[in-house]
């Protein structure tokens, strides 16, 4: 059986980048991404925007929906205080048993909690079962069509506290129109846009900034 493009990313960075170095996971698999085959991670553009964002919250409790191959958990953990932790939620299993070698191979797998099923199922459940009063920081970068009912379910589940930051990739490629709308119209986020480009592409993308308000 012929290997998955997200095993080969990985084997490339078990094979180049240096093990306890997160640094050299992130530019290992940016590498690849761009010479090799194009894949979903945030990438080094945009990936600058989540580092400020998260060094800005300096969060103690950071949640992220869609590890993918761990490349966003692994720039977020080496920004974590000692203490803090991020939660990464991964729907699709091989993805996840991808995610899980590569947070470990960067050296930051106590920070990270990654946790496999949906993303509606999970959210319901960070509070009793993963002890989590309110959120700090959210990085949204799943399915596009689950970025507006998540950010519903994370408020009817009290995980944002006044002050919660949500940063949203893909708002224009492959874009989120409707959580767009829902969020820069709701009187209760106060929204800021990141114009950039789509990972390892030229072509137009932003992120965009929610700061829940209470
Ligand atoms: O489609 C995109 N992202 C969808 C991500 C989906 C990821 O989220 C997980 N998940 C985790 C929990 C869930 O509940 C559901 C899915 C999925 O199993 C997958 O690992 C995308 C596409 C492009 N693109 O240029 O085409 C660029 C990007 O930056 C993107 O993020
Ligand atoms: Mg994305």
């Amino acid at each position: 059986m012929n290997q998955s493009k997200e095993q080969r990313i990985l084997n490339f960075v078990l094979q180049n980048a240096v093990r306890g170095d997160p640094c050299s996971v992130i530019d290992a698999i940016d590498t690849y991404c761009s010479q090799k085959e194009w894949a979903m991670n945030v990438g080094n553009e945009k990936g600058l925007i989540l580092d400020k964002t998260v060094e800005e919250i300096n969060p103690s409790v950071a949640l992220e929906l869609g590890t993918y191959c761990g490349y966003s958990a692994v720039r977020i953990a080496r920004l974590l205080k000692a203490g803090a932790r991020l939660l990464t939620v991964e729907f699709n299993p091989e993805f996840a048993a991808i995610a899980k070698q590569m947070i470990e191979f960067a050296g930051v797998q106590d920070k990270v909690t990654l946790i496999e099923g949906p993303s509606e199922e999970i959210i319901p459940q960070l509070k009793k079962k993963y002890e989590v009063d309110t959120l700090d920081f959210v990085f949204v970068d799943h399915w596009k069509d689950r970025y507006t009912p998540d950010t519903i379910l994370l408020q009817e589940c009290s995980l944002l506290r006044k002050g919660s930051v949500l940063l949203a990739d893909n708002i224009i490629v492959p874009g989120a129109p409707e959580f767009v709308n829902y969020i820069r119209n709701n009187p209760r986020f106060q929204c800021t846009n990141y114009p950039s480009h789509l990972e390892y592409m030229k072509v137009q993308d932003a992120m965009e900034k929610a700061v829940f308000l209470g």
